[in-house]
């Protein structure tokens, strides 16, 4: 258990594969459910390759260690609340070249000993695939929910399907399948583009017998938002369909 906070419900964002965009979809969402009024935190699970702190621009923050426990830090715009390990490096481009067990026991004293503010909401990001750090959050960790996302390209999907058969091995249940960069808005004519064919997140997450929560547009703005670490200043209505479908 977490020891120090009373957490609302907790929810990972997991995908088959990296760079899908599992990060901005779990920081995009952590920004939807504050501005509706939530207390939410965010617990980077991606330990070895955490962007959350970039894309929040908290990354010259240092988590605070009180007794006992460990404070995690506070976005400037929405007051979300992460925890990263890239917040404890002293350089955040230095790696963390750990193996399996180490990187599992990170995660649980994460989840133990961080004191959050009692939020509503935690949301994990976890790294890609199916590894070692995913089968310890799904075994060690409460969840209440399993978001899945995925891009449209068949690869992208075929690994989809190891994840969601992961999750259902381990009996935890599945909020739904996410597609991110579903579509592009041409920023001239409004014209909807689809650069990956039609979209194909419907069709696989029936096939999969799960929810589809809706599809995301690939756009340069977030893509901007999250390498300036502005995040908090994007939104878009295909999140807030998002939130309104996984109603936390
Ligand atoms: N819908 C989108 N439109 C434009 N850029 C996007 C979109 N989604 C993600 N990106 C960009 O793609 C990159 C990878 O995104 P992100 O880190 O969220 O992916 P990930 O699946 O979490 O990756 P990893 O495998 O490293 O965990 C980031 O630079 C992000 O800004």
């Amino acid at each position: 258990m977490s020891r120090y906070s009373k957490i609302g419900k907790v929810i990972a964002v997991m995908s088959g594969k990296g760079g899908v965009g599992k990060s901005s979809v779990t920081a995009l969402l952590a920004c939807e459910l504050a501005r509706r009024g939530k207390k939410v935190g965010v617990l980077d699970a991606d330990l070895t390759g955490p962007s959350i702190p970039t894309m929040f621009g908290v990354l010259g923050k240092r988590p605070e260690t009180i007794n006992p426990g460990i404070l995690p830090v506070r976005t400037e715009k929405l007051g979300i609340e992460v925890i990263s390990v890239n917040l404890m490096l002293e350089k955040p481009e230095q790696p963390v070249i750990w193996r399996g067990p180490l990187l599992s026991k990170a995660i649980q004293e994460f989840w133990e000993e961080v004191a959050w503010d009692d939020p509503d909401v935690l949301l994990l990001d976890l790294p890609p695939g199916t590894g070692d750090i995913p089968l310890t959050v799904l075994q060690a960790i409460p969840l209440d929910g399993v978001i899945i996302v995925s891009s449209p390209q068949d690869l992208a999907f075929l690994v989809v399907k190891k994840a969601v058969n992961m999750v259902y091995q381990l009996k935890k249940p599945i909020l739904g399948l996410v597609e991110n960069m579903s579509y592009v808005v041409c920023p001239n004519c409004g014209t909807t583009i689809r650069p990956f064919g039609r979209e194909k997140g419907k069709e696989i997450a029936a096939s999969l017998f799960i929810p589809f929560l809706g599809g995301l547009p690939l756009d340069a703005e977030l893509s901007r938002h999250c390498d300036e670490g502005t995040i908090e200043e994007y939104e878009n209505e295909g999140v807030s369909a998002i939130a309104d479908k996984i109603a936390l």
